[in-house]
């Protein structure tokens, strides 16, 4: 089975955009969670423009299936991650001006980085995992950092299997997914997965534990959500 964590970075960003607490990403978790969903992602970033430091405290404490913590392993995230002890960190090698993630790690060069930094978080009970192209080269080095598990960087198969490439989007990550495999690391994915390209995904990519959906999921619901509210205010209006 392939687990469902829904990333929730986008309602901080409707949040945000009003400055007060609508929608309030505590009860917005653990309803998610209600319907099913099996972890909780967010992604911290250093400007806080989405999810802030004290989203991911405050999270911890309702949090009850896998907590994810994704973000760039600056000093500031390390200490927030070993305070408020996630299931698991995802570690992804942000730059601060992106507007999202835009690359996986290169875990042959920064090496000597990871290393140090998975054995912190793995010697405080918490699992890793690393984003990372589906390179198989890449996968290798993954693998000799010591981290539990990669996150496959998807934006590439969602992009090209929306233009109807669908062998060329998927077979450098059942290759990647492969190597994966062989040399003993877990398989979480995630970017630009939706309700379009989700089954393809998963029938194709052998051993995938976890797949983290936001922006898509979040888009979705709205549009697939709104003739429902639409309706209850006209109700209310008659
Ligand atoms: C790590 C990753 O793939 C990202 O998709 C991410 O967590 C989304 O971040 P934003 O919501 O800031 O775009
Ligand atoms: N790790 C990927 C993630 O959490 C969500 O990415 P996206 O669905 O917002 O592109």
């Amino acid at each position: 089975m392939t687990k469902l964590s829904v990333n929730i970075n986008k309602l901080a960003t409707l949040r945000n955009s009003r400055g007060g607490n609508v929608p309030n990403l505590i009860t917005s978790a653990q309803d998610i969670e209600s319907f099913g969903a099996q972890g909780i992602t967010i992604h911290p970033r250093p400007d806080e423009r989405h999810i802030r430091y004290q989203d991911a405290r405050d999270l911890k404490k309702v949090v009850t299936t896998e907590y994810n913590i994704e973000g760039n392993p600056i000093p500031s995230f390390i200490d927030l991650v070993l305070e408020v002890r996630p299931t698991q960190v995802t570690l992804v090698p942000d730059a601060e001006d992106a507007i999202t993630s835009n690359a996986g790690w290169d875990t042959l060069k920064h090496k000597d980085f990871l290393v140090d930094v998975i054995k912190t978080f793995k010697a405080n009970g918490i699992r890793t995992s690393i984003f990372v192209d589906p390179n198989v080269e890449m996968v290798k080095g993954a693998a000799e950092t010591g981290t539990d598990r990669i996150e496959l960087y998807t934006e590439s198969f969602a992009h090209l299997y929306d233009q109807g490439k669908t062998k060329e989007s998927i077979q450098p990550f059942i290759d990647a997914a492969n190597m994966a495999h062989e040399v003993g690391l877990g398989i979480n994915a995630g970017h630009d997965l939706s309700l379009d390209n989700i089954k393809f995904f998963k029938e194709h990519i052998p051993h995938l534990l976890e797949v983290s959906i936001g922006h898509a999921l979040i888009c979705e619901s709205i549009y697939l959500g709104i003739e429902n509210v639409i309706n209850m205010y006209l109700n209310k209006l008659k």
